[in-house]
Protein backbone atom coordinates (compact mmCIF):
# COMPACT_ATOMS: atom_id res chain seq x y z
CA UNK A 1 0.00 0.00 0.00
CA UNK A 2 1.26 3.40 -0.57
CA UNK A 3 2.23 5.33 2.32
CA UNK A 4 1.28 9.13 2.35
CA UNK A 5 3.91 12.02 1.76
CA UNK A 6 4.98 13.62 4.86
CA UNK A 7 7.41 15.87 2.88
CA UNK A 8 8.12 16.91 -0.94
CA UNK A 9 11.75 17.71 -1.68
CA UNK A 10 12.41 19.74 -4.78
CA UNK A 11 16.19 19.15 -5.76
CA UNK A 12 17.00 22.13 -8.26
CA UNK A 13 14.35 24.63 -6.05
CA UNK A 14 15.69 27.44 -7.93
CA UNK A 15 15.74 26.14 -11.09
CA UNK A 16 13.90 27.48 -14.06
CA UNK A 17 11.23 24.57 -14.03
CA UNK A 18 10.52 24.68 -10.09
CA UNK A 19 9.65 28.01 -10.73
CA UNK A 20 8.12 28.43 -13.96
CA UNK A 21 6.14 25.07 -13.72
CA UNK A 22 6.79 22.72 -10.55
CA UNK A 23 5.82 25.30 -8.15
CA UNK A 24 2.80 26.96 -10.18
CA UNK A 25 1.42 23.27 -10.89
CA UNK A 26 2.05 22.34 -6.73
CA UNK A 27 -0.42 25.34 -5.88
CA UNK A 28 -3.12 24.50 -8.34
CA UNK A 29 -3.00 20.93 -6.58
CA UNK A 30 -2.89 22.11 -2.88
CA UNK A 31 -5.65 24.30 -3.62
CA UNK A 32 -7.63 21.88 -4.86
CA UNK A 33 -7.06 20.31 -1.43
CA UNK A 34 -7.04 17.14 -3.33
CA UNK A 35 -3.83 15.27 -1.00
CA UNK A 36 -3.17 14.86 2.28
CA UNK A 37 -1.27 17.84 3.83
CA UNK A 38 2.20 17.81 3.35
CA UNK A 39 5.73 20.00 4.05
CA UNK A 40 7.49 21.28 0.98
CA UNK A 41 11.24 21.73 1.27
CA UNK A 42 13.29 23.74 -1.69
CA UNK A 43 17.38 22.28 -2.37
CA UNK A 44 19.86 23.90 -4.47
CA UNK A 45 23.29 24.71 -4.45
CA UNK A 46 22.96 28.63 -4.36
CA UNK A 47 22.47 30.03 -0.61
CA UNK A 48 19.10 31.55 0.15
CA UNK A 49 17.03 32.43 2.70
CA UNK A 50 14.24 30.83 3.88
CA UNK A 51 12.19 34.52 3.76
CA UNK A 52 13.29 34.54 -0.27
CA UNK A 53 12.56 31.09 -0.48
CA UNK A 54 8.76 31.66 0.83
CA UNK A 55 8.46 34.81 -1.25
CA UNK A 56 9.64 33.08 -4.60
CA UNK A 57 7.19 29.86 -3.24
CA UNK A 58 4.33 32.62 -3.03
CA UNK A 59 4.85 34.25 -6.40
CA UNK A 60 4.97 31.13 -8.69
CA UNK A 61 1.81 29.92 -6.89
CA UNK A 62 -0.06 33.58 -7.45
CA UNK A 63 1.03 32.69 -11.30
CA UNK A 64 -0.36 29.55 -11.53
CA UNK A 65 -3.89 31.09 -10.32
CA UNK A 66 -3.20 29.46 -6.62
CA UNK A 67 -3.94 32.33 -3.75
CA UNK A 68 -5.67 29.67 -1.55
CA UNK A 69 -5.90 29.25 2.19
CA UNK A 70 -3.89 25.95 1.56
CA UNK A 71 -1.44 27.50 -0.64
CA UNK A 72 -0.75 30.67 1.17
CA UNK A 73 0.02 28.29 4.29
CA UNK A 74 2.06 25.52 2.49
CA UNK A 75 4.31 29.20 0.88
CA UNK A 76 4.22 30.34 4.48
CA UNK A 77 5.97 27.77 6.35
CA UNK A 78 8.28 25.82 3.26
CA UNK A 79 11.96 25.91 3.95
CA UNK A 80 14.98 26.45 1.36
CA UNK A 81 18.67 24.16 2.45
CA UNK A 82 21.88 25.00 0.74
CA UNK A 83 22.90 21.57 -0.28
CA UNK A 84 24.91 19.86 -2.92
CA UNK A 85 22.77 16.78 -4.05
CA UNK A 86 25.76 14.84 -5.44
CA UNK A 87 27.12 14.65 -1.85
CA UNK A 88 26.05 12.30 0.35
CA UNK A 89 26.62 14.03 3.59
CA UNK A 90 24.39 16.39 2.09
CA UNK A 91 21.96 13.78 1.23
CA UNK A 92 21.68 12.52 4.75
CA UNK A 93 21.47 16.42 6.25
CA UNK A 94 18.13 16.49 3.51
CA UNK A 95 16.40 14.03 4.44
CA UNK A 96 17.09 14.13 8.33
CA UNK A 97 14.95 17.44 7.63
CA UNK A 98 11.95 15.67 6.83
CA UNK A 99 8.84 14.55 8.09
CA UNK A 100 6.84 11.89 7.51
CA UNK A 101 7.30 9.65 4.10
CA UNK A 102 9.73 11.97 1.57
CA UNK A 103 9.23 12.42 -2.15
CA UNK A 104 12.09 13.45 -4.10
CA UNK A 105 11.72 15.74 -7.29
CA UNK A 106 14.81 15.51 -9.29
CA UNK A 107 14.50 19.09 -11.03
CA UNK A 108 18.02 19.10 -12.07
CA UNK A 109 20.34 18.94 -15.05
CA UNK A 110 20.23 14.95 -16.28
CA UNK A 111 24.21 14.26 -15.56
CA UNK A 112 23.43 15.69 -11.66
CA UNK A 113 20.70 13.54 -11.58
CA UNK A 114 23.34 10.84 -12.14
CA UNK A 115 25.37 11.66 -9.94
CA UNK A 116 22.98 12.35 -7.11
CA UNK A 117 21.26 8.99 -7.76
CA UNK A 118 24.84 7.53 -7.36
CA UNK A 119 25.26 9.59 -4.45
CA UNK A 120 22.27 8.13 -2.86
CA UNK A 121 23.26 4.75 -2.67
CA UNK A 122 25.43 5.67 0.09
CA UNK A 123 22.55 7.05 2.18
CA UNK A 124 19.38 5.53 4.55
CA UNK A 125 15.91 6.16 2.40
CA UNK A 126 13.71 6.26 4.50
CA UNK A 127 10.68 3.47 3.71
CA UNK A 128 8.43 4.10 0.94
CA UNK A 129 10.30 7.02 -0.36
CA UNK A 130 9.18 8.28 -3.96
CA UNK A 131 11.56 9.31 -6.49
CA UNK A 132 10.06 12.32 -9.47
CA UNK A 133 12.57 12.29 -12.16
CA UNK A 134 12.76 15.03 -15.04
CA UNK A 135 13.44 14.16 -18.63
CA UNK A 136 15.82 14.14 -20.65
CA UNK A 137 16.15 10.95 -18.10
CA UNK A 138 19.77 9.95 -18.94
CA UNK A 139 21.77 11.39 -21.93
CA UNK A 140 21.73 8.34 -24.45
CA UNK A 141 20.17 4.48 -24.25
CA UNK A 142 23.18 3.27 -22.49
CA UNK A 143 23.31 6.04 -19.27
CA UNK A 144 19.27 5.36 -19.21
CA UNK A 145 20.06 1.59 -19.01
CA UNK A 146 22.59 2.31 -15.84
CA UNK A 147 20.40 4.72 -14.48
CA UNK A 148 17.13 2.40 -14.35
CA UNK A 149 19.59 -0.29 -12.85
CA UNK A 150 21.04 2.08 -10.01
CA UNK A 151 17.29 3.32 -9.43
CA UNK A 152 15.78 -0.26 -8.86
CA UNK A 153 18.51 -1.02 -6.45
CA UNK A 154 17.36 1.93 -4.31
CA UNK A 155 13.51 1.71 -4.30
CA UNK A 156 10.97 -0.22 -6.22
CA UNK A 157 9.94 0.65 -9.64
CA UNK A 158 6.26 1.47 -8.52
CA UNK A 159 7.89 4.16 -6.55
CA UNK A 160 9.83 5.45 -8.95
CA UNK A 161 8.32 8.26 -11.36
CA UNK A 162 9.68 9.31 -14.36
CA UNK A 163 8.17 12.57 -15.74
CA UNK A 164 7.00 13.58 -18.88
CA UNK A 165 4.41 16.34 -18.25
CA UNK A 166 2.79 15.80 -22.19
CA UNK A 167 1.20 12.59 -20.12
CA UNK A 168 -0.97 15.10 -18.29
CA UNK A 169 -2.09 17.76 -20.32
CA UNK A 170 -5.47 17.52 -21.01
CA UNK A 171 -5.57 17.00 -24.93
CA UNK A 172 -2.97 14.23 -24.20
CA UNK A 173 -5.25 12.53 -21.65
CA UNK A 174 -8.41 12.90 -23.87
CA UNK A 175 -6.98 11.10 -26.70
CA UNK A 176 -7.56 8.04 -24.56
CA UNK A 177 -11.53 8.78 -24.59
CA UNK A 178 -11.54 9.82 -27.87
CA UNK A 179 -9.96 6.82 -28.93
CA UNK A 180 -11.85 3.96 -26.80
CA UNK A 181 -15.20 5.87 -25.64
CA UNK A 182 -16.40 6.05 -29.63
CA UNK A 183 -17.26 2.76 -31.56
CA UNK A 184 -16.50 5.07 -34.92
CA UNK A 185 -12.61 5.40 -34.86
CA UNK A 186 -11.86 2.22 -33.86
CA UNK A 187 -13.03 0.06 -37.02
CA UNK A 188 -10.91 2.82 -38.83
CA UNK A 189 -7.98 3.30 -36.88
CA UNK A 190 -5.51 1.22 -38.84
CA UNK A 191 -2.97 1.21 -42.20
CA UNK A 192 -6.23 0.51 -44.13
CA UNK A 193 -7.64 3.88 -43.58
CA UNK A 194 -5.05 5.63 -42.76
CA UNK A 195 -2.57 7.61 -44.78
CA UNK A 196 -0.06 9.16 -42.45
CA UNK A 197 -0.04 10.66 -38.71
CA UNK A 198 1.61 13.85 -38.12
CA UNK A 199 2.83 14.97 -34.41
CA UNK A 200 3.76 18.57 -34.09
CA UNK A 201 5.04 20.95 -31.66
CA UNK A 202 5.99 24.15 -32.92
CA UNK A 203 6.90 26.76 -30.80
CA UNK A 204 7.22 30.85 -31.01
CA UNK A 205 9.63 30.58 -27.99
CA UNK A 206 13.59 30.50 -28.46
CA UNK A 207 15.96 29.01 -26.29
CA UNK A 208 14.66 31.57 -23.55
CA UNK A 209 18.28 31.28 -21.44
CA UNK A 210 18.17 27.61 -21.10
CA UNK A 211 21.80 26.68 -23.11
CA UNK A 212 23.13 25.10 -20.09
CA UNK A 213 20.69 22.10 -21.15
CA UNK A 214 19.56 22.52 -24.56
CA UNK A 215 22.64 22.84 -26.52
CA UNK A 216 23.08 19.52 -24.86
CA UNK A 217 19.73 18.14 -25.62
CA UNK A 218 18.51 19.73 -28.88
CA UNK A 219 15.02 19.44 -30.73
CA UNK A 220 15.40 15.64 -31.11
CA UNK A 221 16.06 14.79 -27.69
CA UNK A 222 14.00 18.05 -25.77
CA UNK A 223 10.99 17.02 -27.14
CA UNK A 224 11.02 13.84 -29.85
CA UNK A 225 12.56 11.50 -27.84
CA UNK A 226 11.38 13.09 -24.23
CA UNK A 227 7.82 13.50 -25.32
CA UNK A 228 6.53 13.12 -28.59
CA UNK A 229 6.93 9.59 -28.92
CA UNK A 230 5.10 8.87 -26.13
CA UNK A 231 2.16 10.69 -27.40
CA UNK A 232 2.62 8.34 -30.65
CA UNK A 233 2.30 5.77 -28.92
CA UNK A 234 -0.76 6.57 -27.06
CA UNK A 235 -2.39 7.40 -30.59
CA UNK A 236 -0.56 4.14 -31.91
CA UNK A 237 -1.27 1.49 -28.83
CA UNK A 238 -3.61 -1.41 -28.90
CA UNK A 239 -6.78 -0.92 -26.87
CA UNK A 240 -5.76 -1.94 -23.23
CA UNK A 241 -8.24 -3.83 -20.84
CA UNK A 242 -7.89 -0.59 -18.34
CA UNK A 243 -6.17 2.68 -18.02
CA UNK A 244 -4.70 1.38 -15.01
CA UNK A 245 -0.62 1.70 -15.18
CA UNK A 246 0.19 -1.54 -15.63
CA UNK A 247 -2.43 -1.89 -18.82
CA UNK A 248 -2.01 1.81 -19.95
CA UNK A 249 1.68 1.72 -19.66
CA UNK A 250 2.03 -2.11 -21.03
CA UNK A 251 0.02 -1.27 -24.52
CA UNK A 252 2.53 2.06 -24.78
CA UNK A 253 5.41 -0.22 -24.38
CA UNK A 254 4.15 -2.56 -27.00
CA UNK A 255 3.62 0.14 -29.22
CA UNK A 256 7.10 1.96 -28.96
CA UNK A 257 8.97 -1.79 -29.33
CA UNK A 258 7.76 -2.10 -32.94
CA UNK A 259 8.66 1.52 -33.41
CA UNK A 260 12.07 2.54 -35.76
CA UNK A 261 12.89 4.81 -38.11
CA UNK A 262 11.08 4.98 -41.46
CA UNK A 263 12.49 2.01 -43.54
CA UNK A 264 15.97 1.57 -41.03
CA UNK A 265 16.98 4.79 -42.97
CA UNK A 266 17.96 7.10 -40.05
CA UNK A 267 19.89 9.40 -42.36
CA UNK A 268 16.92 9.69 -45.62
CA UNK A 269 14.21 9.48 -42.22
CA UNK A 270 15.44 12.88 -40.49
CA UNK A 271 16.04 16.99 -41.20
CA UNK A 272 17.57 19.11 -38.97
CA UNK A 273 18.04 22.75 -38.61
CA UNK A 274 19.28 25.97 -36.28
CA UNK A 275 17.87 29.77 -36.29
CA UNK A 276 19.62 32.30 -37.56
CA UNK A 277 19.04 35.94 -36.22
CA UNK A 278 15.35 37.00 -37.16
CA UNK A 279 11.97 38.60 -35.82
CA UNK A 280 9.37 36.69 -33.98
CA UNK A 281 6.05 39.20 -33.55
CA UNK A 282 8.19 42.46 -33.18
CA UNK A 283 10.86 40.41 -30.72
CA UNK A 284 14.28 40.52 -32.34
CA UNK A 285 16.14 37.02 -32.11
CA UNK A 286 19.70 36.65 -32.38
CA UNK A 287 21.10 33.56 -34.42
CA UNK A 288 20.80 30.93 -32.17
CA UNK A 289 25.15 30.30 -32.21
CA UNK A 290 24.71 34.19 -30.67
CA UNK A 291 22.42 32.93 -27.47
CA UNK A 292 24.50 33.15 -24.42
CA UNK A 293 26.22 30.23 -23.17
CA UNK A 294 25.90 27.90 -26.26
CA UNK A 295 28.93 26.57 -28.16
CA UNK A 296 28.56 26.48 -32.14
CA UNK A 297 30.94 23.20 -31.80
CA UNK A 298 27.56 21.66 -30.56
CA UNK A 299 25.79 21.88 -33.77
CA UNK A 300 22.81 21.80 -32.02
CA UNK A 301 19.54 21.68 -33.88
CA UNK A 302 16.05 23.83 -32.91
CA UNK A 303 13.98 22.18 -35.32
CA UNK A 304 13.71 18.61 -36.33
CA UNK A 305 11.37 16.60 -38.02
CA UNK A 306 11.64 12.53 -38.15
CA UNK A 307 9.83 10.10 -39.94
CA UNK A 308 8.61 6.64 -37.82
CA UNK A 309 7.27 3.19 -39.08
CA UNK A 310 4.99 1.09 -37.04
CA UNK A 311 6.11 -2.81 -37.69
CA UNK A 312 2.69 -4.14 -36.60
CA UNK A 313 -0.53 -5.56 -38.32
CA UNK A 314 -2.40 -2.29 -37.76
CA UNK A 315 0.24 -0.10 -38.81
CA UNK A 316 2.52 -1.22 -41.46
CA UNK A 317 3.23 1.32 -44.56
CA UNK A 318 1.90 4.75 -42.34
CA UNK A 319 4.42 6.95 -41.95
CA UNK A 320 4.42 8.87 -38.58
CA UNK A 321 6.16 12.01 -38.78
CA UNK A 322 7.20 13.88 -35.45
CA UNK A 323 8.04 17.43 -35.73
CA UNK A 324 9.56 19.98 -33.21
CA UNK A 325 11.23 22.99 -33.27
CA UNK A 326 11.63 26.32 -31.62
CA UNK A 327 11.77 30.17 -32.70
CA UNK A 328 9.21 29.50 -35.80
CA UNK A 329 6.37 31.86 -37.11
CA UNK A 330 3.49 30.02 -35.38
CA UNK A 331 2.90 28.01 -32.38
CA UNK A 332 1.19 25.00 -34.06
CA UNK A 333 0.98 22.31 -31.45
CA UNK A 334 -0.99 19.25 -33.43
CA UNK A 335 -1.46 15.58 -33.82
CA UNK A 336 -3.33 15.28 -37.30
CA UNK A 337 -4.16 11.68 -38.61
CA UNK A 338 -4.75 12.57 -42.23
CA UNK A 339 -7.37 9.04 -43.87
CA UNK A 340 -7.26 7.61 -46.77
CA UNK A 341 -8.75 8.55 -50.32
CA UNK A 342 -12.31 6.94 -50.99
CA UNK A 343 -11.19 3.95 -53.09
CA UNK A 344 -13.85 5.23 -55.89
CA UNK A 345 -15.49 9.15 -55.77
CA UNK A 346 -18.47 8.16 -57.97
CA UNK A 347 -18.19 9.95 -61.36
CA UNK A 348 -19.84 13.24 -62.03
CA UNK A 349 -18.72 15.21 -58.51
CA UNK A 350 -15.70 17.95 -59.39
CA UNK A 351 -13.42 19.54 -56.63
CA UNK A 352 -10.82 17.70 -54.71
CA UNK A 353 -10.50 19.12 -51.00
CA UNK A 354 -8.45 16.15 -50.11
CA UNK A 355 -8.73 13.11 -47.66
CA UNK A 356 -10.76 13.81 -44.62
CA UNK A 357 -8.15 14.66 -41.67
CA UNK A 358 -8.73 14.28 -38.08
CA UNK A 359 -7.08 17.15 -35.85
CA UNK A 360 -6.22 16.77 -32.34
CA UNK A 361 -4.95 20.33 -31.08
CA UNK A 362 -2.50 19.80 -28.62
CA UNK A 363 -2.61 23.84 -27.26
CA UNK A 364 -5.29 24.97 -27.53
CA UNK A 365 -7.29 22.35 -26.38
CA UNK A 366 -9.70 21.24 -28.72
CA UNK A 367 -10.06 18.70 -31.94
CA UNK A 368 -11.36 18.98 -36.09
CA UNK A 369 -12.52 16.86 -38.02
CA UNK A 370 -12.48 17.91 -41.60
CA UNK A 371 -14.62 16.05 -43.67
CA UNK A 372 -16.14 16.56 -48.02
CA UNK A 373 -19.44 17.60 -48.83
CA UNK A 374 -21.27 18.21 -51.42
CA UNK A 375 -21.01 21.98 -50.49
CA UNK A 376 -23.17 25.00 -51.21
CA UNK A 377 -24.12 26.15 -54.71
CA UNK A 378 -23.47 23.35 -57.00
CA UNK A 379 -24.33 20.78 -55.48
CA UNK A 380 -22.01 18.23 -57.45
CA UNK A 381 -18.80 19.76 -56.24
CA UNK A 382 -17.42 18.60 -53.16
CA UNK A 383 -16.53 20.86 -50.86
CA UNK A 384 -14.75 20.97 -47.18
CA UNK A 385 -16.34 21.31 -43.67
CA UNK A 386 -14.62 21.14 -40.52
CA UNK A 387 -16.13 20.02 -37.67
CA UNK A 388 -14.77 21.35 -34.33
CA UNK A 389 -15.28 21.48 -30.83
CA UNK A 390 -13.13 22.67 -27.50
CA UNK A 391 -11.96 20.72 -25.08
CA UNK A 392 -13.15 21.84 -21.37
CA UNK A 393 -9.61 22.54 -19.75
CA UNK A 394 -8.22 20.02 -16.75
CA UNK A 395 -9.00 20.82 -13.09
CA UNK A 396 -5.03 20.91 -13.48
CA UNK A 397 -2.47 21.82 -15.34
CA UNK A 398 0.13 19.32 -16.43
CA UNK A 399 2.52 19.66 -13.81
CA UNK A 400 -0.28 19.54 -11.29
CA UNK A 401 -1.42 16.39 -12.87
CA UNK A 402 2.49 15.05 -12.91
CA UNK A 403 2.61 15.85 -9.04
CA UNK A 404 -1.05 14.88 -8.27
CA UNK A 405 0.42 11.23 -9.52
CA UNK A 406 3.95 11.95 -7.87
CA UNK A 407 2.36 12.63 -4.29
CA UNK A 408 -0.54 10.05 -4.30
CA UNK A 409 1.81 7.31 -5.95
CA UNK A 410 -0.30 6.67 -8.75
CA UNK A 411 2.64 6.06 -11.68
CA UNK A 412 0.07 6.12 -14.70
CA UNK A 413 1.00 8.86 -15.55
CA UNK A 414 4.98 8.84 -15.33
CA UNK A 415 7.23 6.85 -17.85
CA UNK A 416 8.21 3.04 -16.95
CA UNK A 417 11.67 2.23 -17.54
CA UNK A 418 11.25 -0.02 -20.47
CA UNK A 419 9.40 3.05 -22.07
CA UNK A 420 12.27 5.21 -21.26
CA UNK A 421 14.72 3.26 -23.13
CA UNK A 422 12.78 2.09 -26.01
CA UNK A 423 12.43 5.86 -27.08
CA UNK A 424 15.93 6.00 -26.55
CA UNK A 425 16.38 3.03 -28.60
CA UNK A 426 14.20 4.94 -31.43
CA UNK A 427 16.40 7.91 -31.73
CA UNK A 428 19.78 6.60 -31.38
CA UNK A 429 20.19 5.86 -35.07
CA UNK A 430 19.50 9.66 -35.88
CA UNK A 431 21.78 10.92 -33.54
CA UNK A 432 24.45 8.40 -34.59
CA UNK A 433 23.53 9.84 -38.25
CA UNK A 434 24.06 13.37 -37.20
CA UNK A 435 27.11 12.53 -35.52
CA UNK A 436 28.74 10.75 -38.93
CA UNK A 437 27.24 14.46 -40.83
CA UNK A 438 25.17 12.38 -42.78
CA UNK A 439 22.22 14.58 -42.83
CA UNK A 440 23.04 18.38 -43.57
CA UNK A 441 22.40 20.79 -40.76
CA UNK A 442 20.29 23.35 -42.23
CA UNK A 443 19.13 27.01 -41.40
CA UNK A 444 16.05 29.09 -41.01
CA UNK A 445 15.48 32.61 -39.76
CA UNK A 446 13.88 33.05 -36.24
CA UNK A 447 10.54 33.64 -37.18
CA UNK A 448 10.08 31.81 -40.12
CA UNK A 449 7.91 28.64 -41.07
CA UNK A 450 11.43 26.94 -41.13
CA UNK A 451 13.72 26.23 -44.15
CA UNK A 452 12.10 27.20 -47.22
CA UNK A 453 12.74 23.41 -48.98
CA UNK A 454 11.65 21.88 -45.71
CA UNK A 455 8.16 23.46 -47.47
CA UNK A 456 8.43 22.22 -50.89
CA UNK A 457 8.85 18.76 -50.12
CA UNK A 458 7.85 16.35 -47.28
CA UNK A 459 9.97 13.72 -46.14
N1 LIG B 1 12.72 24.58 -17.82
C1 LIG B 1 11.78 23.93 -18.51
O1 LIG B 1 10.95 24.51 -19.23
C2 LIG B 1 11.72 22.45 -18.43
C3 LIG B 1 12.73 21.73 -17.83
N2 LIG B 1 12.64 20.38 -17.74
C4 LIG B 1 13.70 19.58 -17.12
O2 LIG B 1 13.88 19.96 -15.76
C5 LIG B 1 15.24 19.82 -15.38
C6 LIG B 1 15.71 21.13 -14.79
O3 LIG B 1 15.62 22.12 -15.80
P1 LIG B 1 15.70 23.68 -15.49
O4 LIG B 1 14.99 24.00 -14.24
O5 LIG B 1 15.30 24.34 -16.75
O6 LIG B 1 17.26 23.86 -15.27
P2 LIG B 1 18.00 25.03 -14.47
O7 LIG B 1 19.41 25.00 -14.93
O8 LIG B 1 17.24 26.29 -14.55
O9 LIG B 1 17.93 24.54 -12.95
C7 LIG B 1 18.64 23.46 -12.46
C8 LIG B 1 18.78 23.63 -10.98
O10 LIG B 1 19.58 22.53 -10.51
C9 LIG B 1 20.33 23.00 -9.43
N3 LIG B 1 21.53 22.19 -9.28
C10 LIG B 1 22.47 21.88 -10.21
N4 LIG B 1 23.42 21.10 -9.67
C11 LIG B 1 23.07 20.91 -8.38
C12 LIG B 1 23.66 20.21 -7.31
N5 LIG B 1 24.78 19.50 -7.46
N6 LIG B 1 23.05 20.25 -6.11
C13 LIG B 1 21.90 20.95 -5.93
N7 LIG B 1 21.28 21.62 -6.92
C14 LIG B 1 21.88 21.61 -8.12
C15 LIG B 1 20.70 24.42 -9.75
O11 LIG B 1 20.80 25.03 -8.50
P3 LIG B 1 21.33 26.52 -8.28
O12 LIG B 1 20.41 27.40 -9.05
O13 LIG B 1 21.20 26.70 -6.83
O14 LIG B 1 22.72 26.47 -8.84
C16 LIG B 1 19.48 24.90 -10.56
O15 LIG B 1 18.61 25.64 -9.75
C17 LIG B 1 16.00 19.40 -16.65
O16 LIG B 1 16.15 18.01 -16.64
C18 LIG B 1 15.06 19.81 -17.77
O17 LIG B 1 15.18 18.99 -18.89
C19 LIG B 1 11.54 19.70 -18.20
C20 LIG B 1 10.50 20.37 -18.80
C21 LIG B 1 10.52 21.80 -19.02
O1 LIG C 1 9.75 19.79 -21.87
C1 LIG C 1 9.68 20.76 -22.57
O2 LIG C 1 8.48 21.22 -22.92
C2 LIG C 1 8.28 22.58 -23.33
C3 LIG C 1 6.91 22.65 -24.01
O3 LIG C 1 5.92 22.24 -23.13
P1 LIG C 1 4.76 23.22 -22.65
O4 LIG C 1 3.95 22.37 -21.78
O5 LIG C 1 5.44 24.36 -21.97
O6 LIG C 1 4.07 23.68 -23.87
C4 LIG C 1 9.38 23.02 -24.28
O7 LIG C 1 9.26 24.40 -24.53
C5 LIG C 1 10.73 22.75 -23.63
O8 LIG C 1 11.78 23.07 -24.53
C6 LIG C 1 10.86 21.31 -23.23
O9 LIG C 1 12.05 21.15 -22.44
Amino acid sequence: MARQIGTLVIFGAGGDLARRLLLPGLGQLVDLGRNPDFRLIGVGQNAMSNSAWRARVAKSFEAGGATGAKARALAAETEYLKADVTNPDDLTRILAACTGTPALYFALPPQVTIAACAALAHVDLPAGTVFGLEKPFGTDLKSAVALNRQLVKLIPEQQIHRVDHFLGKSTVLNLLGLRFANRILEPVWNADNIERVDIVFDEKLALEGRAGYYDHAGALIDMIQSHLLLVMALVAMEPPSSIDAEDLRGAMAQALRATSVLGGDPAGSSRRARYTAGAIGGRKLPSYVKEPGVDPKNRTETLTEVVFGIENWRWAGVPFTLRSGKALERARKEIVVTFREVPHLPAGFSGKPGPAALRISLSPDDISLDLNINGSGDPFTIDRVVLSTEFGAGELGPYGEVLSGLLSNDPTLSVRADEIEECWRIVEPVLAAWKKDAVKLESYPAGSAGPAAWRRSRL
